[in-house]
């Protein structure tokens, strides 16, 4: 297997009393588009700030691309910060091009990558145009554009997904797409699930800066039990004498249902279950059947379950 390009190893940061990082261990390798997840105020941005060597840990080790301290590697990363902002008044061509520049390519290559850019993600026609011109959205998208200009190995983007509608979303999802297919190793942080489950290989979450789940998107739905939703007015208590139902709750059904005397039933079931069995099954006991959906936990459940009660108090989508 290849070196990772990125390992943290009982990282931890505190900020007087309070422990915002906590013990966090990490490994990425090359290649991987890799989701932080957590909810507000897990410590995300403060472990990001640490592979980057912008704050140091208090405890713990960190290598990025072979080294110690990114500051070594820094034209080898492109970054972009939680906080964001660019130069008002510098033309957008241009910012991207300057921040090319600082990471080492020569002016005549920076200007031809930041038009590509431009092209490529649908901001040509703004090219010319004053940063201070552009709509919020616009404007993030150009600073995404000005942290990979120089193609950086190892790309970090700190919640690039707020503030931008849903075909820019869908732009900046197709961006990291093609990063990953030149090679590129991506970390970029997240509230939403649905981004971090269409792109990533593997997720870390993290809660109150502990690690709580590190793996891949397979992983991490094979937590929760796949479902099954049953609508019938029938018993159902024999189903669980099959093999694949772990277990069976009572749902509250939509009320002109209940009017009806049809009530709503959730089963969980085995990694493997096969659906038909216990449709078959159903059929075989003459259970007449209002609704049958079988379903997999989505991400949001899975991380919902693992951080509990904190993230439904914290907006977490
Ligand atoms: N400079 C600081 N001084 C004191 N506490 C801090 C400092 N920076 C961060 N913290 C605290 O550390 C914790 C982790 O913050 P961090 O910004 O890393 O979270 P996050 O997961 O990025 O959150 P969000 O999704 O809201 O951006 C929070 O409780 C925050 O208040």
């Amino acid at each position: 297997m290849s070196t990772p390009v990125l390992t943290l190893t009982n990282v931890s940061k505190r900020y007087g009393d309070f422990t915002a990082v906590n013990e966090i261990n990490l490994s990425i390798p090359q290649g991987a588009v890799y989701g932080f997840l957590g909810p507000n105020g897990a410590g995300k941005t403060t472990t990001i700030r640490m592979i980057l060597d912008i704050i140091r840990p208090d405890s713990g080790q960190i290598e990025v691309l072979g080294h110690s301290s990114a500051m070594d590697v820094r034209h080898r990363i492109g970054y972009l910060p939680e906080e964001k902002g660019l130069y008002k008044k510098m033309k957008v061509w241009a910012i991207i091009s300057y921040f090319a520049t600082l990471k080492g390519l020569d002016r005549r290559t920076a200007k031809h990558k930041a038009f590509e850019l431009l092209e490529r993600y649908g901001l040509k026609d703004f090219a010319n145009n004053a940063v201070e011109s552009l709509s919020k959205g616009m404007g993030q998208k150009v600073q995404v554009l000005a942290s990979i200009a120089h193609d950086p190995e190892l790309v970090i983007l700190d919640e690039p997904f707020s503030g931008l509608d849903p075909v820019n979303q869908e732009v900046l999802e197709q961006l990291i797409r093609d990063l990953a297919a030149n090679g590129q190793t991506v970390i970029f942080s997240t509230h939403i699930m649905q981004h971090a489950e269409r792109l990533c290989e593997r997720l870390l979450l993290i809660t109150q800066g502990r690690k709580v789940f590190d793996g891949t998107v397979d992983q991490a739905h094979a937590i929760i039990p796949r479902r099954v939703v049953l609508e019938t007015r029938d018993d159902l208590s024999k189903l669980l004498q099959l093999e694949d139902v772990l277990s069976m709750q009572e749902t509250p059904a939509a009320p002109e249902d209940q009017a009806q005397g049809i009530r709503q039933w959730e089963l969980y079931v085995r990694e493997q279950a096969d659906p038909q069995n216990i449709l078959k099954h159903c059929f075989e006991n003459k259970v007449s059947l209002n609704r049958f959906d079988f379903t997999q936990a989505s991400l949001h459940d899975v991380f919902v379950h693992l951080v509990g009660k904190e993230a439904r108090e914290h907006n977490f989508r």
